[in-house]
Formats: C-alpha cells, structure tokens, sequence
C-alpha cells in the first residue's frame, strides 16, 4: 500500500511511531540457523535481493566468522514488515550462538523487548539454547518460538506428519519448561509459548517457508501442500520458489513478531524499573517508563563495532526516552564527560543512513564520538548545561567470568603503541576480553572464556589489524580462599605505632550464591559503598545479615566483603579508606600465589592508631592490614580453586568409550550420558587446566564428528596431589618466592 515511498522514507516514517516499533534479537544454540533466518527475513522485508538471501550471508562482517562459520561479532539491522495494513519497523540484532561469546548476547538482550527463540528440529534444545533464553527472561526479553529445519523431517528423516507434530510438541514443552524456570515470577504464565495462540511458528529458514496457526486459519495452507512440494518438486530451488508462493518465512514469521512481541512502548513500563535503578517519579523515570519523545533525552550503548580500515568506532544504541539529535552535547554518565553527538544514523536493512533525529524507542547508530563504551549510559544535560543527577543504567553483566590468560607481545618491539593501541579497540567490542599489563614483568596480558575465545582474537590482531604477535602458552586463572575461619589476627604497621585486628571466614555457599545473583542483577553495588542506602540494607539484609552487619558494610569486592566492626574508635574515619585499598589489595593479589580471592568475609574487629596523622600514613596503614588479612587467611586454611567447566559433548554413539576416555585422561568426570538413535550426548565435568586444547584432541579421537558445549563454569578446590606443583608454576611464573608458607 505505500510502496510508492521509498524504504528510507518508511523507515524514517516509522522512527516517530514507537507503538510501530519492534526491537528484537534472534537467539539460538549455534548452527540452529539464525544467520540463515536473518538473511530471509531481511530479502522478505525488500532489504535484499531474494536470490541472495541464504546464499550471501550478510550479516557475516568477518572473514574469519566465515572461516568459522560461526557469527561472532552482532550485527544491527532494520526492516519494514506491513501487517494488517500498517507497517512496522523491526529492528533485529543478531546474536552469537557460541557461549564462548556470551558477553555478546548479554549486551545484545540489553537492546531489545523480544526475542525469537530459533531450535533445530532435529537437534532440539541444545545448551546455548537453555542459556540464551536464560539471559534474554533475566533481561525482561519476551520470547516467540521458531523451529527451524523441518525440511529434514521431509525430506531426509521421512517422517510421517503425526510423528512430525509429536516432535514439534516435544520442544514446545521443553522450551516452556526453560520459560517456567527462568522467567520473571509476573510472566512465567504469561510468556509461555503455545502452538494454539501463534507463538510458535515451524518451517525452513534454508527452504524459505514458515507456518503458523493463525497463518495457516488465515490462509488455509497447511502442512499438507509443502509436503507436497517436496514430494514432486525436481530440485531445492524449485522447492524454494513454491513455497514462497504459499508460506514465506518473513511473513509468518514477522507476522508472529509484530502480533506477539512488546513495541518499546509496552515493554520499557515493565523493563526500565529492572534494568535502571534511578527514581521513577523524576522527569527521567517517568519519560522512560513512557518512551516519551518529549522527555530529556537517554540512550544506552549496547555494542561497539570498529572499523578495521578506518578504526573508526560506531556505538549501537538503544534510545529509551527524549530525541537524539546530530549535533547535540550530551553526558556520558560512566565516562563523566560531555561530548557533540557528531553523526547520528539508522539501519535500513545492512546499511547506515544518516538521520537528524531519533526518538524514545528506536535503535541508532552513534559515529564519531571517542571513549563510547558498550553499557555506556547517555544523558541530555540539565536545562543549564550540568550533568543530570540521574545513575547510569546497570551494568551488563556477564555471566561467565574469563578464566585462560595469554601474554601477548609484538614480534616487532616497535609494534607495541599500535598493539595497545589496537587492544583497546578490541577491548570496547567485546568487553568479555580482559586486557592488563603486569604491574612485576610489565607483559600484556589477554584473558577470555576459554582458549577458542582468545584465538579469534589473535587471529584478528594479525588478520584485521596487521600487528604480528607472539603468545605465550594459555594460562589459567585460578582462585584463592580459605576453609574455615580465624582471627582476630593482629597486623603492625612497618613503624610498629598502629595495630588492626582482623577476622576472615569463608562465606557460607548459600550465601555466596545469593550475593553471585544479587551483584549479576546490581541490587548490589560492586566496589567501595560509598553512601549506604536503605535499598542496599534491605538488599543485605536478605543475605541473612543483621541490619547493624549491614549498615557496616563497606567493601564488596570480586565476590568478597568487608565490615568495618569496629566502635568508637578515635581517628578511624581518617584512614577507613586506606584499610578499604589494602582489603581490596589482597583480593586482587591472594596469598597463596598472588590469584583473586573469592568467598571471603573479611572484618575489621579492632584497632589503635597513633594520635599523629603523619605516623598513620598509607604506607604504614595498607601493609598493616593487608598482613592481617594474609595471616587470618592462613590461620582459617588456605584453598586454591580451579575453574571447572561443565560441556556438553555431542558424538555419534559409537564414539562414547573414546569420548569417557579422553574425558577421564583429562581429570573430567562423566555426568551423564544420553544416547539417540544416531548421537550421543555426554555431559562431563572438566578442569579448565585440562580443557586446553580440546576442541582439537576432541576432533582426532572422533574422526571430526565431535563438538562441544559449554554449559556451565564453576570453581572447585585444586585436588591435594597438586596443590603444591600448581602453587609452584604460578609462583614461579611470576617471580614469587617458592617456599614462603604465603606470599
Ligand atoms: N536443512 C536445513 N539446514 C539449515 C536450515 N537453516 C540453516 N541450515 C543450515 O544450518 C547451518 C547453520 O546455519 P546458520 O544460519 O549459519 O546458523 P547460525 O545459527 O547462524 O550459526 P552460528 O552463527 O554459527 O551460530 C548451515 O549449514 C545452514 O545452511 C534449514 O532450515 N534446513
């Protein structure tokens, strides 16, 4: 009806209209089919030519993703889909499946109200599958239901239509089971997804058809007609052609989603009280709750991409209320800066059209602003140009911590400004990469999730940005903490005139667990509390602290904390601060090898000072409470955890004695086995110390038919046989004493 205008007219058009605007991710276990998926969505909406689709693979930025074939790196891209005579503007961010990447679903979800959940048929739900949709409910992400790859149940599986619906059904209640468990109590009912009400579409993203239950009482085609179009069509590309005839995928698909999934509208009443903990009766609370255009202006950024040619940095930003306009100053909450919004653009299909403006609700592309970083929060300022006294919204978390470190150096020594230089860039794309130099050796380190994650980073260093490197063997990080607990320990200033007395106990599990949960959703802060609150009392009390241990609460730091118990002490306010640095001191540096400690409860019990401000100076405070902290560690039992991951082995069945034995070889345990038909999948427990190298020892003993899974990262005690040989490589690699009881 409007094909007269132009696509950047209609998408411009649309901008205005939040209620017309759907921002969604496509999120699969990978290999499910989402690159596939986009391609067809975006060649249906008119975006790209529809013999391509499928073909080129346009949302592939990178070689190596190509190489890979995995999609590493998100892509933003926008359509217009008409659905009973009006249009809609979708923004869809496409989403890496491998976990490795999982910081890039994090980020993406923070983008977006809905979410269309994409499952292979055949393989059904898969880990990743279980963890993106964990992470897309936790942001408030609705989810609808694609599955994928039914032209194999045609074509190659033969199976008859009830066995066809009985498998369709199967993953309909199991990813329902996935929505029970991980959705928000108030939408546990409500999001489940049901064939009935046309949250649920099937179909071939390869073939290019889709159906649906309201598409097929809408249309009158059904299973029956595409099964018999496979039945008598000569080739794939005849099959492709009839199809789209009678079911193309964009519009069933697209229909579920502009029929079932939140408009920014809708969906930022319920999403920003969870995602942003500012007032919600202040001007800003209430423009955003409304996606009101009209209200001051604050977007968050959810990606960087970097140009590889002209390292120039684009910003993927989600506007949430007010209008963004080119030209305009704005603050940055975390970077405490103003700066000119140079250049303000919007996706129309893969390409960037540059705009004037955009409004609450839309999904923009910010270039030509330095130092943005993805979780940044940006503000219009005050009427008088200050900085709004508004908090920035939470930080994206991520829910697996980097765990392998590699130290990385130029092979040409001149090269090292432009690999910092190049690190950084890196960095602001995939935060999950941890980048820092060692205060001793002075090396680089690179630390990600596992050893493929730092791979692909080498491999873009030498490939993207042309700086030949050499790295050391992967290392791992490990964690120090204690058994029990012990104290008051007392800690004496190098000039003997100060004493602090210290407690240290290991944190209940429960407890532990609860505040891991509590910090990934940031109802606690992480870091020094600067000014208590009550909302982080109440927080505290809710771990089973008294609200007098609460309101002493000063310090939460890598999953430890510190209480100041201390009364009436004279000059403590004066150097509280300091015994803060030297608690957080020893938890980036543990004294069993210098590793972050976790698990800690850590308590100042008592102290005396030296009346004179000049004999109780930093450097007698901080190395008198950090020998305390040492000490009373000993004393309650010194533990050194490894990382541990839980992965999901994938091998025909006649591979599973080879498959236990590489597990067993490698201090892996099996946790179970279930076999199919044709595969077999072994859930298996394996230190990450051992996972080096897997992927390849895995390929050669499966004849390259097996994969593998990340599900779940933990961290268990070093067993006691290596305690003392992992102790003295750590220490040893990094010039500690070798016989010291602690460091
Ligand atoms: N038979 C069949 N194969 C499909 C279908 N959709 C995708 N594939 C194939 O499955 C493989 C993975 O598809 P992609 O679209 O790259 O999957 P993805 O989820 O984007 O994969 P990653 O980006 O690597 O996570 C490719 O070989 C596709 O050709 C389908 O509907 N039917």
């Amino acid at each position: 009806m409007v094909s007269e205008k132009t696509m950047a007219e209609r998408v411009l058009a649309l901008m205005g209209r939040p209620n017309n605007i759907r921002n969604i991710g496509i999120i699969a276990h990978i290999h499910h089919g989402k690159t596939t998926l986009t391609d067809n969505l975006l060649a249906g909406a008119g975006m790209l030519s529809e013999e391509l689709a499928g073909d080129a693979m346009f949302t592939w930025w990178h070689e190596q993703e190509r190489e890979r074939e995995m999609t590493i790196y998100g892509a933003a891209v926008s359509m217009v889909h008409e659905y009973e005579g009006d249009d809609y503007l979708i923004n869809l961010i496409d989403t890496p499946g491998h976990v490795e990447f999982g910081g890039e679903v994090t980020r993406a979800v923070r983008a977006i109200d809905g979410a269309v959940v994409v499952v292979d048929f055949v393989d059904g739900i898969m880990p990743q599958t279980e963890t993106v949709l964990k992470q897309a409910l936790r942001e408030y992400v609705k989810p609808v239901l694609f599955i994928n790859k039914v032209d194999r149940a045609i074509k190659e599986l033969q199976l008859p239509p009830n066995k066809i619906m009985e498998r369709l059904a199967e993953i309909v209640v199991g990813v329902n089971d996935l929505i029970e468990r991980y959705a928000p109590e108030e939408f546990k009912d409500k999001w489940k997804v049901s064939v009935q009400n046309g949250t649920v579409a099937f179909g071939s993203a390869l073939h290019n058809w889709a159906l649906s239950v309201p598409y097929m009482q809408k249309t009158g085609i059904g299973f029956k007609q595409i099964a018999e179009i496979y039945n008598t069509a000569a080739d794939a590309k005849e099959i492709r052609r009839r199809v789209w005839e009678i079911a193309p995928l964009y519009r069933v698909v697209l229909d579920m989603v502009v029929r079932h999934l939140p408009s920014p509208k809708e969906a930022q009443k319920y999403r920003v009280p969870k995602l942003w903990h500012g007032d919600l009766n202040s001007k800003y609370g209430k423009a955003m709750l409304e996606a009101d255009p009209n209200g001051p202006a604050v977007a968050v950024v959810t990606k960087v991409i970097v140009d590889k040619t002209s390292k120039q940095e684009t910003a993927i930003a989600r506007v949430w209320s007010g209008t963004i306009r080119r030209g305009m100053e704005v603050w940055l909450l975390n970077a405490n800066k103003k700066v000119r919004l140079q250049q303000v653009g919007v996706f129309k299909g893969i390409q960037k059209i540059q705009i004037e403006e955009a409004k609450a609700g839309n999904i923009i592309a910010i270039s030509g602003v330095r130092d943005l970083q993805s979780g940044e929060t940006i503000v219009e300022p005050e009427p008088d140009g200050s900085k709004p006294n508004i908090p920035p919204f939470e930080a994206i978390k991520h829910i697996f911590d980097p765990v392998v470190t590699k130290a990385i150096e130029p092979k040409d020594p001149r090269d090292l400004p432009k690999l910092i230089e190049v690190l950084k860039l890196i960095q602001k794309e995939d935060p999950t990469l941890k980048v820092e130099i060692d205060q001793e050796s002075g090396q680089i380190l690179i630390s990600g999730l596992g050893d493929l994650h730092l791979e692909i980073v080498e491999y873009r260093i030498k490939n993207d940005f042309k700086v030949d490197i050499i790295t050391s063997n992967p290392i791992v990080v490990y964690r120090e903490s204690v058994k029990g607990q012990a104290g008051p320990v007392e800690g004496k200033s190098p000039n003997k005139l100060n004493k602090f007395y210290i407690t240290v106990e290991k944190m209940p599990d429960e407890l532990y667990w609860k505040l891991r949960e509590k910090l990934l959703k940031g109802e606690l802060p992480e870091g020094k509390i600067k000014k208590m609150n009550e909302d982080i009392i109440k927080h505290l009390m809710s771990l089973g602290f008294t609200r007098e241990e609460a309101q002493r609460c000063k310090v939460i730091y890598r999953e430890n904390m510190f209480f100041d118990m201390t009364r009436g002490i004279i000059h403590i306010g004066e150097v509280i601060d300091m015994v803060m640095d030297a608690f957080m001191q020893v938890m980036d540096h543990g004294p069993i090898a210098w590793e972050p400690c976790i698990g800690l409860i850590v308590k100042l019990t008592d102290a005396q000072l030296h009346e004179d401000a000049i004999h109780r100076g930093p450097g007698q405070v901080i190395p008198a409470v950090r020998e305390a902290i040492k000490l009373a560690m000993k004393d309650a039992g010194l533990v050194l955890y490894e990382p541990v991951q839980v992965i999901l082995v994938d091998v025909p069945p006649d591979y599973i004695g080879d498959v236990t034995a590489l597990i067993n070889s490698r201090r892996g345990a099996i946790l179970d086995i279930q076999t199919e038909e044709d595969r077999a999948l072994i859930k298996a427990k394996v230190p990450v110390r051992e996972m080096i190298g897997f992927t390849d020892t895995l390929r050669s003993a499966t004849s390259g038919r097996g994969v593998w899974y990340l599900v779940d990262q933990v961290y268990e005690p070093v067993p006691r046989e290596l305690f003392d040989q992992i102790v003295r490589e750590i220490r040893q690699r990094k010039g500690l004493p070798l016989d010291a009881d602690i460091v």
